[in-house]
């Protein structure tokens, strides 16, 4: 039976590029994700295995990143049209370019009685999911836990991870500047009993303030690790709620790698980075008052 290759196309697809731009000490971010599809002149490849006629899909991945360093990133429209061309442009054999970008909006987070305008934190937009886990038994027990999960933050600087045990497998290397992004889940008891949570208990205002206390400590934390931000995270609502008896974290270290950019005659003074989505590191633990009354079944 005749069999002919049929329509075609290849590239890179979902690479994460953060761009951090410095204006003095306020910094801006774009983080995108881009993926480019190439075709053309591609039936030999198919047919006889000749890569005569690809452009490594690695390549199209390096040349997001370089582009992102040489031109900026602006409107991701311009930016997928400046990609677009390029491909086509540069290689008979490639006679249409696909490139799709989306993008992350991210919102600086407001630090109240910090300078006017927070310089290098934020919060990713419209992401976040508000949860509560109630418990009320025979026996008139109640337990109420507030949280949230995916509230994704960001300091493009005022980052360290440094004096860690280094063994035979140890590669990763010392920094003093680093991003530190995380998507927060968090949940919190209250320490009231069932005759606290009337009508007049204001579960909405508690957690517009727990919210804020976690955005103000992760933006106003110079940290030295994930695990030092997650207790200064979980004491700064200790310290501000009193209704608040425990709080709970799980916080997955979302990895940013400065790209080399050295092989392109391009230097990367902290300004291009892949965002890793995979492993990550996991961070979790627990802040208490050391007289927080018994949890019962508050977290089963
Ligand atoms: O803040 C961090 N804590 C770690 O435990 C850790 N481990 C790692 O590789 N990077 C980081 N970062």
């Amino acid at each position: 039976m005749p069999v002919i290759l049929g329509p075609n196309r290849y590239g890179k697809a979902e690479t994460r590029v953060v761009r951090v731009v410095r204006d003095g000490g306020v910094h801006h971010i774009k983080d995108i994700n881009v993926s480019s599809a190439l075709s053309g002149d591609m039936a030999d490849v198919h047919l006889t295995g000749s890569n005569e006629a690809v452009l490594p899909t690695d390549t199209q991945k390096n040349t997001a990143f370089a582009f992102a360093r040489k031109h900026g990133i602006g409107q991701i429209e311009d930016f997928a049209l400046l990609l677009a061309r390029h491909y086509v442009g540069s290689q008979p054999t490639i006679g249409h370019a696909r490139v799709e970008i989306e993008e992350y909006g991210w919102r600086r987070i407001p630090v109240s009685g910090g300078p006017s305008e927070p310089r290098h934190s934020f919060v990713r937009d419209g992401q976040e999911v508000r949860t509560c886990v109630v418990h009320h038994d025979e026996d008139g027990r109640t337990t109420v836990v507030s949280g949230l999960k995916d509230l994704v933050v960001l300091n493009s600087t005022g980052s360290e991870f440094h004096g860690y045990i280094e063994d035979e497998y140890t590669t990763l290397k010392p920094t003093t500047d680093r991003i530190l992004a995380t998507a927060v889940s968090a949940q919190w008891r209250h320490s009231g009993e069932s005759h606290d949570f009337g009508a007049s208990y204001d579960f909405g205002t508690s957690y517009d303030e727990v919210r804020r206390c976690l955005l103000e400590a992760f933006a106003g934390t110079h940290s030295l690790s994930l695990q030092q931000t997650l207790y200064a995270m979980g004491r700064r609502v200790l310290d501000t709620r009193e209704e608040v008896c425990e709080i709970r974290f799980a916080m997955p270290n979302k990895h940013h790698f400065l790209v080399d950019l050295a092989p392109f005659g391009l230097d990367n003074d902290n300004e291009v980075y892949y965002a890793a989505d995979r492993p990550y590191g996991l961070i979790e633990g627990a802040v208490l008052r050391d007289d927080a009354p018994d949890a019962a079944f508050a977290w089963e």
